[in-house]
């Protein structure tokens, strides 16, 4: 059967009198009905009438303390997977999906972490910075009830500005022996910085605590 616009009809003419199958034609030829149609938002800026006093200013304004940011997307990794695409170089840190969380066992077939160096979203381009980072990555269950796998979802740790760079503490512990590991010289700036060699070791019991209470 034909299809019905007008338009699409002619076509549809055209190419069956150019000899293509009808069966065909009707595949390339139906409207799409998945596309939303794109529409814009104007947002105030400084120079509107309202001067930036107004709510018509989502994209643009800092981020209040406990917001979700986005989530860490990356190809789920058993460890002999990981182990398998480690083979030949080394690697960066892994962001552990804490399977099994509590007793410490992760089957050689469970997920094990988020592997995101093919495959990722953009927080991915998250850098690190040593404990004050304005990130905080929390282990969502959305779907699994059998912990073994978690959703890793990033919330703000405290108010940040507009055009402020976002950073998360990956969690190195810069003084790691693992050979197989590719760490990097941390540049991050912070005072509480890990890769700054100090004698006063105090600042590792801040590390710990620092997912208790962080949202409060
Ligand atoms: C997940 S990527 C972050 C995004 C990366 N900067 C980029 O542009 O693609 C991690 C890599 O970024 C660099 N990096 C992240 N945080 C850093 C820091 N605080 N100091 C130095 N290099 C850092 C290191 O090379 C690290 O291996």
């Amino acid at each position: 059967m034909a299809p019905p616009n007008p338009k699409v009809k002619a076509a549809f003419r055209a190419m069956t009198n150019f000899g293509i199958h009808e069966s065909k034609v009707k595949l390339v030829l139906e409207p799409c009905k998945g596309h939303l149609k794109r529409k814009f938002i104007k947002e105030c800026w400084s120079k509107c009438g309202c001067r930036n006093h107004c709510g018509n200013q989502i994209v643009q304004q800092e981020l209040p303390k406990g917001a979700f940011v986005c989530e860490f997307v990356g190809e789920i990794l058993t460890v002999k997977e990981l182990h398998e695409r480690n083979k030949a170089r080394k690697y960066t840190l892994p962001i552990l999906l804490y399977a099994e969380w509590g007793s410490g066992v992760v089957k050689d077939n469970q997920p094990f972490c988020l592997y995101a160096a093919s495959y990722g979203n953009a927080a991915r381009f998250i850098n690190h910075r040593c404990l004050d980072a304005n990130l905080i990555e929390i282990p969502v269950e959305v779907e699994s009830p059998s912990h073994h796998y978690y959703h890793i979802a990033f919330f703000t740790s405290r108010k940040i500005e507009a055009q402020e760079e976002l950073t998360w503490d990956y969690g190195i512990d810069f003084d790691e022996d693992d050979q197989s590991l590719e760490l990097f010289k941390c540049k991050c700036g912070s005072r509480f910085c890990r890769n700054i060699k100090r004698t006063n070791r105090m600042v590792r019991s801040f590390t710990d605590t620092r997912q208790i209470g962080i949202l409060t």
